[in-house]
């Protein structure tokens, strides 16, 4: 049902009117643009965004929408690094008022049911990670969730935001440096719900697999486990 709704969703384009854009850290930058208010999602999910200002090759990329619809804004947050893809150079030229097109949203990494939650990033996978908790507070919802934030740098960007999220509810928040402390977290996790949470993994392909083996490793069910690819890192 799901990839149908998908693939109507994918038909569904819209136009959308460039707001701002500002730097999280040294790479990294969050472009925000108005939100009609027939557009919707759910948090985690994903758009397809498309350059039409100027023509250049492979002018979409798949980006999780890290904001939540009562923010009123669609907000990307992306690296770009000293030499940036065509389309992040593009990315960069906007002004205020110039379009863009934004296919979706699309995606089944959104959280359903009330269950114990693990909420794992790895890095720019923290992108759907902020919608979702911006969600969790805004319903007020008292399931346990706990964020472990991965960032062999230590950019972690949004960490003023998240702070102030987690003091202000009950989620829990980890930040780790390294995939041995990632495990440790895990760890922790695995003996306090066991089999009992679902486990949602986001970040660069290698990050969300090894992750997901380590939970299958430790008698976690595939059901369990949600995946959120962002390829291109
Ligand atoms: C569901 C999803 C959500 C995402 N959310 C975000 C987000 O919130 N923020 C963010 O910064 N990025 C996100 N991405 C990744 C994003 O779409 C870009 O790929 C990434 O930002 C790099 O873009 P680029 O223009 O700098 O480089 P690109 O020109 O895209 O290239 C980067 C590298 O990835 C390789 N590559 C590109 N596409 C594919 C592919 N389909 N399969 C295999 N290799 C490929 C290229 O060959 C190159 O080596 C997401 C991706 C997915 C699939």
């Amino acid at each position: 049902m799901s990839f149908v709704k998908d693939m109507l969703s994918m038909f569904n384009k819209k136009e959308l009117s460039f707001l701002k854009s500002y730097k999280e850290s040294e790479d990294y930058y969050t472009f925000l643009f108005e939100k009609e208010k027939d557009i919707t999602w759910n948090a985690g999910q994903y758009g397809l965004f498309t350059i039409t200002h100027k023509k250049i090759k492979n002018n979409t990329r798949p980006f999780s929408v890290a904001s939540v619809p009562q923010e009123n804004t669609i907000q990307i947050t992306t690296k770009i690094s000293d030499q940036p893809s065509e389309f992040k150079k593009a990315m960069l030229e906007l002004t205020k008022g110039t379009k863009i097109t934004m296919a979706g949203p699309v995606g089944a990494f959104y959280l359903r049911e009330e269950h114990p939650t693990v909420l794992i990033a790895g890095g720019i996978g923290i992108t759907p990670f902020r919608s979702i908790v911006k969600q969790l507070e805004a319903e007020k919802k008292e399931i346990p969730v706990h964020l472990l934030y991965l960032d062999s740098n230590k950019t972690y960007i949004f960490k003023d935001e998240l702070d102030r999220i987690a003091s202000n509810t009950s989620i829990g928040l980890t930040y780790l440096d390294s995939s041995n402390h990632l495990q440790q977290a895990l760890d922790k996790s695995i003996s306090t719900y066991k089999n009992n949470a679902k486990y949602y993994i986001a970040g660069p392909k290698s990050m969300v697999e090894d992750t997901s083996t380590y939970l299958r490793d430790n008698e976690i069910s595939k059901r369990n486990i949600k995946k959120d690819v962002l390829i291109g890192y």
